[in-house]
C-alpha cells in the first residue's frame, strides 16, 4: 500500500456529463441512442475520482449550481471526498458526449454558470483557508477545465500564483489561452493533448518530432516562469510524452476496444501526480498512468485500477526513457 496524500482539486467550470451511446452519428436526422448514463464530472472531479481509487484523501471544490447539485453530493458521498465547493444560484452546465460503436466521441461542452468577481475572490478565500490549516493542508493541487464565463485568464493565474506562494505543486489541466496563463503564472505540471499543443505553440504537430519539439519549448517555456517539472503530452492510443527536470520518457499502452475517450486525460494526469507524490519510478508511475489511462477508453468514466485485466494491461504497457537529443531506443 503506497503512502496516502492530501489532494486538493479545483473545478471552475464543473459539468454533469450526458454520455450518450449510438451505433454511428448521422447529423440533420433523428438518431436512436443505444444507452444513456449521467454523471457528476469535470475535469477536477473526475480526476478526484481517480486519486480516491489510488488511496488518497481529497478535498473537491470550485463553483456548483444549487439547482442540479444532487448529482454530485452523491458522487461525493459515495467517494468520501470533503466537498468544499461553493454554491450559486442556478444550474451547473451539463456536457454531453456521443459515443459511436467505432469509439469516435463527439463532445458539446455548455459554456456553464457565469462566475462574478466576488465568487472568484471568494474561491480564493476558501481556497487559501484550507492551505494555512495545519490539519487540513494539502500536498498538491489540481486545477482542472475551462473557464466558466465571465472569469479571465488573469484570474486563473493570480489563484495559481496564490497556491505557488504558498509552497505547493498545482497541476493544471487545461487549455487555448488558459493553458498559456497557467504556464506563464507558474503551473508545476501541465497535461496538454496534441491539438492542444499545436494551438499554444501556434503551429501545426505534423510528425513525432514536431510533436517532441513543441512540447519541449512548453516546458522550457514553465522553467522560465519558475514552474513547470512536468509536461504531460497525451497522445491517444499513441500513448504519452512526458518531459519531467530529471529526464524525458514516452510511453504506449496495448492495444484496447475504445469505447469512450472522455475521462482518459483525467485518468492520465491524476495517475501521475499519484506517482510522484508516491515517489515511484519514473518507468513504474508512467506505466501505471498509461495503463490506467487505456484501462479508462473501454467505458465512460475513469480508468479502474480494479478491473479484472489490469495487470495484463500494466504488463503490455511499454515505457522508454528518451535520451535528451532523440526521441529513438527500444522500449524497455
Ligand atoms: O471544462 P471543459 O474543457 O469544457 O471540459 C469538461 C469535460 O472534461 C471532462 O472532465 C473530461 O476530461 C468531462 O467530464 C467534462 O465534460
Amino acid at each position: 500500500m503506497s503512502r496516502s496524500c492530501k489532494v486538493l482539486t479545483i473545478s471552475p467550470n464543473p459539468a454533469i456529463d450526458l454520455s450518450v451511446a449510438l451505433d454511428s452519428l448521422q447529423p440533420g436526422t433523428v438518431n436512436r441512442a443505444t444507452s444513456m448514463q449521467m454523471m457528476a464530472a469535470g475535469k477536477g472531479v473526475n480526476m478526484a475520482r481517480v486519486l480516491v481509487s489510488l488511496g488518497h484523501q481529497v478535498t473537491v471544490s470550485g463553483f456548483l449550481g444549487i439547482d442540479n447539485e444532487a448529482p454530485f453530493i452523491e458522487a461525493f458521498a459515495a467517494l468520501g471526498v470533503e466537498d468544499d465547493f461553493l454554491r450559486l444560484p442556478g444550474a451547473t452546465r451539463i456536457n454531453t458526449k456521443l459515443s459511436e460503436a467505432e469509439g469516435r466521441v463527439t463532445d458539446i461542452n455548455a459554456p456553464g454558470l457565469a462566475i462574478d468577481q466576488r465568487s472568484w475572490d471568494d474561491l480564493i478565500k476558501r481556497v487559501e483557508q484550507q492551505l494555512q490549516s495545519p490539519l487540513r493542508r494539502p500536498d498538491a493541487v489540481m486545477i482542472g477545465g475551462s473557464l466558466p464565463p465571465g472569469v479571465a485568464v488573469e484570474a486563473l493565474a493570480e489563484l495559481i500564483r496564490c497556491i505557488r506562494q504558498h509552497d505547493l505543486p498545482v497541476w493544471v489541466d487545461t487549455s487555448g489561452d488558459a493553458l498559456a496563463a497557467a504556464v506563464e503564472a507558474g503551473a508545476s505540471a501541465v497535461k496538454p493533448n496534441r491539438e492542444e499543443l499545436s494551438e499554444w505553440a501556434a503551429t501545426p504537430l505534423l510528425d513525432d518530432d514536431a510533436t517532441s519539439c513543441a512540447a519541449q519549448a512548453l516546458s522550457d517555456r514553465g522553467h522560465d516562469h519558475g514552474g513547470l517539472a512536468h509536461t504531460l503530452v497525451s497522445l491517444g492510443a499513441q500513448g504519452v510524452l512526458w518531459l519531467a527536470r530529471h529526464g524525458r520518457w514516452d510511453s504506449r499502452p496495448p492495444e484496447v476496444k475504445v469505447t469512450n475517450t472522455v475521462c482518459a486525460g483525467d485518468t492520465l494526469f491524476a495517475a501521475m501526480l499519484h506517482a510522484v507524490l508516491t515517489d515511484m519510478s519514473p518507468e513504474d508511475g508512467l506505466r501505471l498512468a498509461t495503463a490506467l489511462s487505456a484501462e479508462a477508453v473501454r467505458h465512460p468514466g475513469v480508468g479502474d485500477i480494479h478491473a479484472n485485466d489490469f495487470h495484463h494491461l500494466l504488463e503490455h504497457t511499454r515505457v522508454r526513457r528518451l535520451s535528451d537529443a532523440a526521441t529513438g531506443g527500444a522500449f524497455v
